[in-house]
């Protein structure tokens, strides 16, 4: 059953990583998709030539989010390729891991604009354009385990999960008259581009996928099958709600 069948989905930072998993999701649901990038053209590319190859329509728009012009100027492209904007996956982040006591003041404004600012421009951006066509709409943010536990190396990474947490928690209170659902999915340890380096540690990976009961790191494409139904009338019902995707991790205390 296709879940978006003629529905228009917007990723950000949806060339590799999650971000692509989902924007193929959602094409082989039936929906047309435009998404945003920052680094590789060819990448953006060959994600949209998968849509494509799907059957649908795709665009690829590049634009750095912790820049407010970057998300209305994706949405009004997005609108001028489909007429509409139905679904926002705002996905778009960065985690540079670092030391806390050393950490470089860039460092910490970087990740906080492009990971915090950069969702809350392309929310309201989404939601104004949604507001606007007068007929609802869903937003779904990619959040992390890590808006509920902490990360040595990351004390400028997971405030600003939190935060994007929190962010969905209020704009469906706030949307929730329009008609527009906004939802979280809290990522637990997924193998991308993010935590290669991080990953690499052979015992730091060890150490994560025996916390993890399901006994393995998650995929871009365990992210899929959940953005999906959040973005779709299965989840007609669902707002302001944080959905774990960690394969356990989260629980496991013990
Ligand atoms: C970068 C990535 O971020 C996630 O939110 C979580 O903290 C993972 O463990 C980490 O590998």
């Amino acid at each position: 059953m296709k879940l978006l069948e003629g529905k228009t989905v917007l990723v950000t930072g949806g060339s590799t990583g999650i971000g692509r998993a989902a924007a193929i999701g959602a094409a082989q649901h039936g929906a047309d998709v435009a998404i945003n990038y920052v680094a590789s053209d060819e990448k953006a590319e060959s994600c949209i030539a998968e849509v494509e190859a799907l059957g649908r329509r795709g665009i690829a728009v590049k634009g750095d989010v912790a820049l407010p012009e970057t998300a209305t100027d994706f949405v009004a492209k997005a609108v001028e390729a489909f007429g509409k904007v139905d679904v926002m996956v705002s996905n778009a982040g960065i985690c540079p891991f670092h030391a806390f006591l050393d950490m470089p003041v860039e460092t910490v404004d970087r990740t906080f604009r492009v990971n915090l600012h950069g969702a809350y421009y392309m929310v309201q951006a989404a939601a104004n354009q949604m507001v606007k066509q007068g007929h609802g709409g869903v937003i779904v943010a990619v959040s992390s385990i890590s808006a509920l536990v902490g990360g040595e190396f990351q004390t400028h990474y997971t405030p600003t999960k939190a935060g994007v947490h929190s962010l969905m928690q209020s704009a469906a209170i706030a949307l929730g008259k329009h008609g527009i659902r906004c939802n979280s999915v809290l990522p637990g340890t997924i193998l991308t581009e993010i935590n290669k380096d991080d990953l690499a540690d052979e015992a730091k990976r060890r150490y994560m996928e025996e916390r993890t009961p399901l006994g393995r790191l998650g995929m871009p494409e365990d992210l899929a099958g959940p953005i999906v139904f959040l973005a779709s009338d299965m989840a007609a019902y669902v707002t302001g709600a944080a959905l774990l995707v960690d394969g356990g991790m989260f629980v496991n205390l013990q």
